[in-house]
């Protein structure tokens, strides 16, 4: 099978300073690949590299290749922009627009785009949120602030606001961190319905979670990829010590 995205070779500086050494790292559609390892290891600084949020960092620089679908999304005539919405983003701390509507919230990169059609804003607004599992929370409260939303809901529109522009990609930065059992639980779950129609890529400091939603792990170190296979094969026999010694519990 053709990965959805592959890097080769990949390198991420701040200045001087070295975060992520020669990474090659691949991704198959409709899986969902945990990074994993302990903190300040580069897994955040990779996953930024896969919709080019780095451009937006004074010094930060990346070298190597990513391959989008066989496109390089480095290359000079990609529009970062349009690129963007080929790969979705969802961070740590829910970041609803703190002034618009749940509705205008999940609308927002349409409108973007130009889309002014309000059946059809409705339509991908209900599809979105029932994709996120929150259509039935909010079906009702549509036109009320994001605000007024729970943590665990405001992170369930931060998901139905990156559907809506339909996505390739979904990276998810430790996407439950901040919230509580029941609404990781509720995030967990989606995960598995959302790689029927997108690709995930979670960063998560949390093992048990990578064991029960990832399809592959990959174990970064100092900056390193040590060891990439399928999640099974990580926590019950990885190959590299270090791995094992991280799995397990021995450092991180
Ligand atoms: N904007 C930045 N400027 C300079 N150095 C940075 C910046 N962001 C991260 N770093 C450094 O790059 C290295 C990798 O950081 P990164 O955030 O990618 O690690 P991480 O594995 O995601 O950590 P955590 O699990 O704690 O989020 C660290 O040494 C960090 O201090």
């Amino acid at each position: 099978m053709t990965p959805i995205l592959s890097a080769k070779n990949v390198c991420i500086f701040y200045g001087q300073k070295q975060a992520v050494n020669n990474v090659d790292f691949e991704v198959q559609r409709g899986s969902v690949n945990a990074l994993i390892g302990p903190s300040g290891c580069g897994k955040t600084t990779f996953l930024r590299a896969i919709n080019r949020m780095h451009d937006l960092t004074p010094g930060a620089r990346v070298t190597g290749t990513i391959l989008l679908d066989g496109q390089d999304i480095y290359d000079p005539a990609v529009d970062p922009v349009s690129m963007r919405r080929r790969v979705g983003m969802v961070f740590q701390k829910p970041n609803p627009f703190p002034t618009m509507s749940v509705f205008d919230n999940v609308v927002s990169g349409l409108k973007l785009a130009g889309e002014r059609n309000n059946g059809k804003l409705m339509e991908v607004a209900e599809r979105s949120l029932r994709g996120a599992a929150l259509w039935d929370e909010v079906k009702d409260r549509l036109k009320t602030p994001a605000t007024g939303l729970s943590g665990g809901q405001q992170q369930r529109l931060c998901i139905a606001r990156a559907l809506a522009v339909d996505p390739e990609i979904l990276l998810m930065d430790e996407p439950t961190s901040a919230l509580d059992p029941a609404s990781t639980s509720k995030i967990e779950d989606l995960m598995t319905e959302l790689k029927k129609v997108t690709t995930i890529i979670i960063v998560t400091h949390n093992m048990q979670q990578a064991a029960r939603v990832s399809d592959t792990a990959s174990f970064f170190l100092n900056g390193d990829l040590v060891e990439h296979g399928p999640t099974d094969q990580i926590f019950t026999s990885p190959r590299d010590e270090r791995t094992e010694a991280y799995v397990t519990g021995r450092f991180g």
